[in-house]
C-alpha cells in the first residue's frame, strides 16, 4: 500500500470472466479518460485555483434559470459568513467579560449583551440558512431541467452523421451524466461559498487575536484536505479501471432476465454458464472495493495523525503565548474556537471543493458536447422545398462514414423522378441503406451533390426536405406508445381522433388487429408498463406501414417514401400485401425507393439499381437485367432457385411457402397502380407433400414450354412430383387482372379438377402467348397489352393436382370491387359448380359469388364454359 506519490490504478485486477466473454478487459475510451488525466492532475492548488472558473460556469447557468433564486441564495450565504465572523467576536467579548475581573455577577451582567448577540447571530443565521436551503432547493431542478433541454435539444438536432460516428457517440452517452451534476454542484457552489466565507470569518478573527494562529490553523487543515483528495483520486482511478467491468456484470445480470435472451438461456443452458461469470466478476469487483476500503482507512488515519500533530502543536504554541504573556486567556478561549470551527470549515471547503471539481468533469463534458453538438448541428434555413420536385438527383455521390477507410458509397450518379418506384437491391453492405440516406437528405455526400428540383439538397432547408420524406425501415421505432400514437407519430402534430387514423388503420390491414387490442388504438404497446400489450413483430409492421400511410396521406406536394426492408417479419401472404400497399403509395407526387432483399417485391419496380460494394454496377428495369445475365439475374435466379421442385416446400414466384394446412398454397402479389407495374401471381399446387413448383417466371416459363412439349400425359408418369400444368396471372396495361389455369394434358376441362383448359403450346411461345391464343380462340376474348406476372407450374401425380386451390384475386387489401377482369373472364372458365370447389380465402369466396349472382340475373349473363 502506497500512501504517499501519485495515485495510480491497482494491477490490472480484471476477471478471467471478463475475458473470456468479452475478449479482455473492457474500457471506455474517451470521456473517462479525460477525466482520469484531470483527475491525476488535480492537487490542492489546482483544484482551489480551479476554483472561480467552476462556480463562474455553475453561477451562469443558475443566473439563466432563475435569477431571484440565485441572489437569495447568495445574500443568504454572504449574510451567513458575516454572521459567523460577529458570531466569533461576540464570543470573544463574552469571553473578556466572563474571564475579566470583578465579581462573578457582574462579570456574567457585562457578558449579556454579547450573549445576547451571541443567541441573535445563531437565530438570524438559521434563518439565513433556512432561506439558502430553499431557493436553492428550488434553485437545482431548474438548473438540471435547463442543462437536461440543452442536451437534449442539441442531440435531436444535429447531423445524422455525427450520430453515426462512434466517438461523438460517446461524447453523447458522456454527456448525459452533466445535467445531474450540474444540479449538484449547485449544492456544492452553496457549501464551497458558504465554508469559504465561514472560513474567511474564522481566518479574520484568528488573525486579529494573533496573526501566527492563521498558519496554524492551515496545518491542522491541510493533512485532511490531502487525505480526502486521495481517496477520492483513489477512487477516481479505480472506477476507471473498472467502470466497464461493472457494466459487463449488469449486463450478464440483465441478459440472465431478459426476455429475448429467455429461451436461449433455458434451452442452451446459458443461465448456469452466465450466473457463474457473474459470480466470478462480481467476486473481482468486491475484491477492489476491499483494497479501496483499507487505502481509504490508511489514508485517513495518516492524516487524522498529521492533523492532530498540528492541532497538539497548536495548542503547544498558544500555552507558550499565554504563558509569555503575549495572549490573554480569554483571547486564548476564543482561538481555540475560531481554530475548531476554522478547521471544521476547512476541511469541509476541501471537501467541497473536491466535489466541486469532480462534478465539474461532468460538467464539462456536458458543456463539451454542446460545443461539439452546435457544430455538427443541422442549419436551419436555406433555400424552400418547390412544391414540385419533379425529380431527386444523385451525381457522382461519394460518402464515406467518419470511422471508415473505405467510401460506403462511390460515384453513384441516379435519379428518381416522382411518380416512379425505384428498387435498390445488392448484397450485405453494398450501401443501400447509405444511399437512400443521402438521397433523403439525411446524410451529406462528401463528394458529389443530391439534387432536389435541381437545388443541391446541402443548400435547401433540410426541415423542409425531411417533411417531405416519409420512412418505412425494418428496424423502424417501436415507440413505447398507444398503438393510436404510433401511428399518428408519423406527423405527430397532426390527427388526434381514432377517427383521424382510420384510413390508416384500414390501408394497412390493421383492422383485425386493431379490434384484437384490449383498448383498441388506446392500447399500450409497451410491456415494461402495466396493463400494455404485447404485438408480434409482423403485426407491428402493420402498425409501422399505417403510420407510414398516415404521414404519406398528409403531404400534399412532391415527396420522397422509402421502405428498407419492410416485410422481414411478415408472413408470406402478410409480405404480398404489404408490398402491394407500397406500391398502392405510389402517385404521381410521390416517389417510392425500395430497398429489399426480397426479389419479388422487387421485379415490378421501374428501375431496379443494383449496388455492389458502394458503386452502381447495373440498372434498368426487371426484363433488362434478366436479359443483361449479369449480377442482378445471378441474384434473382439464385433466390428463385430455393423454391424449385425438389428444393423443399412449393410456393408462387419469389414468395415463400405454402400453408402446409391446406396442402396448396397460393400466395399472391399484385399491385394495381393504373399502367404501373402490378403483379399478382398464383399457385395452383398439389396435395400435402407434392411440393408445388413455383420460382421466376423464367424458369417457369421455360418448365412450362417442357412441360407441355415433352410434357406429362394425363395418368402416365408416375412421379410423386412432375409439371403438370400453369396457373398464370396476366395483367393488361389498364391494370385488370386475368387468372389463368392450365393444364399441360389437352382437353381436360372438367369440375372436380382445378384443370380448366389445356393444350400444348404453340411453336415457340410463351405462357402468355398460350394463354392469349386460347383466350382469343376460345373465349373470344382479346386483352391488349397482355402482360404475364406469374407462371406458376402445378404439379402432382397423374398428370392432374386435386381440385385444391386458393385464389387470390384484385387487391389483396379487400378492394375486390376493383376488379374488371373478375367477371369478364373468370366466370368464363368458371361455371358454378366448379366456384363451389374452390378453396377461396373468404372475402374472394364471397366476391366470386356475389359477383356470379350478380352475372346470372344480368339478361345476357350465362354460363359460358369453354368446351
Ligand atoms: N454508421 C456507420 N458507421 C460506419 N460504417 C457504416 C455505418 N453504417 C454502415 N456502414 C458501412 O457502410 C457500408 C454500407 O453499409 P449499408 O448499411 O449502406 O449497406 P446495406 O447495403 O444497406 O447493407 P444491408 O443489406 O446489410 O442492410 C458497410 O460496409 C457498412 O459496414
Amino acid at each position: 500500500m502506497k500512501v504517499f506519490g501519485r495515485v495510480r490504478a491497482a494491477g490490472a485486477a480484471v476477471s478471467e470472466s471478463e475475458r473470456e466473454l468479452f475478449g479482455g478487459p473492457l474500457r471506455y475510451d474517451t470521456g473517462w479518460a479525460e477525466h482520469e488525466r484531470a483527475r491525476l492532475e488535480l492537487s490542492m492548488l489546482a483544484a482551489v485555483r480551479a476554483m472561480p472558473r467552476l462556480v463562474g460556469g455553475t453561477l451562469r447557468r443558475a443566473w439563466r434559470a432563475d435569477r431571484p433564486a440565485l441572489v437569495a441564495v447568495a445574500v443568504s450565504e454572504i449574510g451567513q459568513g458575516i454572521a459567523a465572523a460577529v458570531g466569533l467576536l461576540a464570543v470573544n467579548a463574552v469571553m473578556h467579560a466572563l474571564l475579566g475581573g470583578g465579581a462573578p455577577v457582574d462579570r456574567l451582567y457585562a457578558a449579556l449583551p454579547a450573549l445576547v448577540t451571541v443567541g441573535v447571530i445563531g437565530v438570524v443565521n438559521a434563518g439565513l440558512a433556512c432561506w439558502s436551503t430553499s431557493r436553492a432547493g428550488r434553485l437545482e431542478p431548474l438548473v438540471e431541467r435547463l442543462a437536461t433541454t440543452e442536451y437534449l435539444a442539441a442531440a435531436a438536432a444535429v447531423e445524422l452523421e455525427a450520430i453515426e460516428d462512434p466517438e461523438f457517440r460517446r461524447l453523447i452517452d458522456v454527456a448525459q451524466y452533466g445535467a445531474a451534476s450540474a444540479r449538484r454542484m449547485i449544492g456544492a457552489c452553496v457549501a464551497a461559498v458558504n465554508g469559504t466565507i465561514s472560513l474567511i470569518a474564522a481566518g479574520g478573527v484568528l488573525t486579529v487575536l494573533h496573526p501566527a494562529l492563521l498558519p496554524m490553523l492551515l496545518l491542522i487543515a491541510a493533512p485532511r484536505g490531502w487525505g480526502a483528495m486521495r481517496v477520492a483520486q483513489e477512487r477516481y482511478v479505480s472506477v476507471m479501471v473498472w467502470v466497464e467491468h461493472m457494466r459487463a456484470g449488469r449486463l450478464l445480470g440483465s441478459l440472465l432476465t431478459s426476455r429475448t435472451a429467455a429461451q436461449e438461456v433455458r434451452v442452451h443452458g446459458v443461465g448456469g454458464f452466465l450466473l457463474d461469470r457473474y459470480r466470478d466478476m462480481a467476486e473481482s469487483a468486491e475484491r477492489e472495493q476491499k483494497r479501496l476500503a483499507t487505502d481509504k482507512a490508511f489514508t485517513e488515519l495518516v492524516a487524522a495523525g498529521m492533523s492532530g500533530l498540528a492541532m497538539v502543536g497548536t495548542y503547544a504554541f498558544m500555552g507558550w503565548l499565554i504563558v509569555a504573556g503575549h495572549m490573554e486567556l480569554a483571547v486564548a478561549g476564543t482561538a481555540v474556537i475560531a481554530v475548531r470551527s476554522g478547521s471544521a470549515n476547512l476541511g469541509a471547503l476541501v471537501m467541497n471543493v473536491n466535489q466541486l471539481h469532480e462534478e465539474a468533469l461532468y460538467v464539462n463534458d456536458h458543456d463539451r458536447f454542446l460545443a461539439e453538438a452546435a457544430a455538427y448541428t443541422i442549419p436551419e434555413g436555406g433555400a424552400d422545398v418547390p412544391g414540385r420536385v419533379g425529380e431527386i438527383r444523385a451525381e457522382d455521390v461519394t460518402y464515406r462514414y467518419p470511422d471508415r477507410d473505405t467510401p460506403a458509397l462511390e460515384g453513384v450518379s441516379l435519379t428518381i423522378p416522382m411518380g416512379s418506384v425505384t428498387a435498390v437491391v445488392g448484397e450485405n453492405g453494398s450501401g443501400k441503406s447509405t444511399l437512400i440516406k443521402v438521397l433523403a437528405g439525411l446524410l451529406l455526400p462528401g463528394r458529389g451533390t443530391v439534387r432536389w428540383a435541381g437545388v443541391d439538397v446541402a443548400g435547401l432547408d433540410r426541415g423542409q426536405v425531411f417533411d417531405r420524406v416519409a420512412l418505412l425501415t425494418q428496424d423502424f421505432e417501436r415507440w413505447p406508445m398507444t398503438a393510436g400514437m404510433n401511428i399518428r407519430i408519423g406527423r405527430p402534430r397532426l390527427g388526434s381522433s381514432d377517427g383521424d387514423l382510420a384510413g390508416a388503420v384500414g390501408f394497412a390491414g390493421a383492422g383485425a388487429l386493431v379490434e384484437r387490442l384490449p383498448h383498441g388504438l388506446h392500447t399500450l404497446l409497451a410491456r415494461m408498463f402495466r396493463g400494455a400489450s404485447e404485438i408480434s413483430g409482423g403485426e407491428w409492421q402493420k402498425i409501422g406501414l399505417a403510420r407510414t400511410h398516415f404521414r404519406t396521406d398528409h403531404c400534399g406536394a412532391d415527396s420522397l417514401l422509402i421502405v428498407d426492408e419492410p416485410t422481414s417479419a411478415l408472413d408470406p401472404e402478410a409480405e404480398i400485401a404489404a408490398f402491394d400497399r407500397i406500391r398502392q403509395l405510389a402517385g404521381p407526387r410521390r416517389a417510392i425507393v425500395l430497398v429489399t432483399h426480397r426479389m419479388s417485391g422487387v421485379r415490378h419496380a421501374d428501375t431496379i439499381h443494383v449496388l455492389h460494394r458502394g458503386r452502381l454496377v447495373e440498372h434498368g428495369s426487371h426484363d433488362e437485367l434478366m436479359a443483361a445475365g449479369g449480377r442482378y439475374a445471378s441474384m434473382f435466379r439464385t433466390q428463385a432457385a430455393q423454391y424449385e421442385p425438389g428444393r423443399g416446400a412449393g410456393t408462387a414466384a419469389g414468395v415463400p411457402g405454402p400453408r402446409p394446412a391446406t396442402g396448396a398454397a397460393a400466395p399472391a402479389e399484385h399491385a394495381p397502380q393504373a399502367g404501373r407495374a402490378v403483379s399478382v401471381s398464383t399457385a395452383a399446387g398439389a396435395g400435402a407433400g407434392d411440393g408445388t413448383g413455383a420460382g421466376d417466371a423464367d424458369r417457369a416459363e421455360g418448365g412450362s414450354r417442357d412441360g407441355t412439349g415433352a410434357g406429362v400425359e394425363a395418368g402416365g408418369a408416375e412421379r410423386a412430383t412432375h409439371r403438370t400444368g400453369t396457373a398464370v396471372l396476366l395483367v393488361n396495361d389498364a391494370g385488370q387482372y386475368l387468372l389463368h389455369l392450365r393444364d399441360n394434358v389437352p382437353g381436360i376441362c372438367h369440375p372436380g379438377t382445378w384443370s380448366l383448359i389445356g393444350g400444348r403450346a404453340e411453336g415457340e411461345e410463351s405462357p402468355e402467348e398460350t394463354i392469349a391464343r386460347e383466350l382469343r380462340e376460345e373465349a373470344g376474348l382479346t386483352l391488349p397489352g397482355l402482360r404475364r406476372y406469374a407462371v406458376v407450374p402445378g404439379t402432382g401425380p397423374g398428370g392432374v393436382a386435386p381440385g385444391l386451390i386458393q385464389v387470390f384475386l384484385g387487391r389483396w387489401n379487400g378492394d375486390a370491387e376493383a376488379l374488371p377482369i373478375t367477371e369478364g373472364v373468370m366466370f368464363r372458365w368458371f361455371d358454378a359448380a366448379m366456384i363451389d370447389r374452390l378453396v377461396m380465402c373468404p372475402w374472394t369466396a364471397d366476391v366470386v359469388r356475389s359477383h356470379d349472382r350478380a352475372r346470372r340475373q344480368t339478361a345476357n349473363g350465362h354460363l359460358d364454359r369453354p368446351s
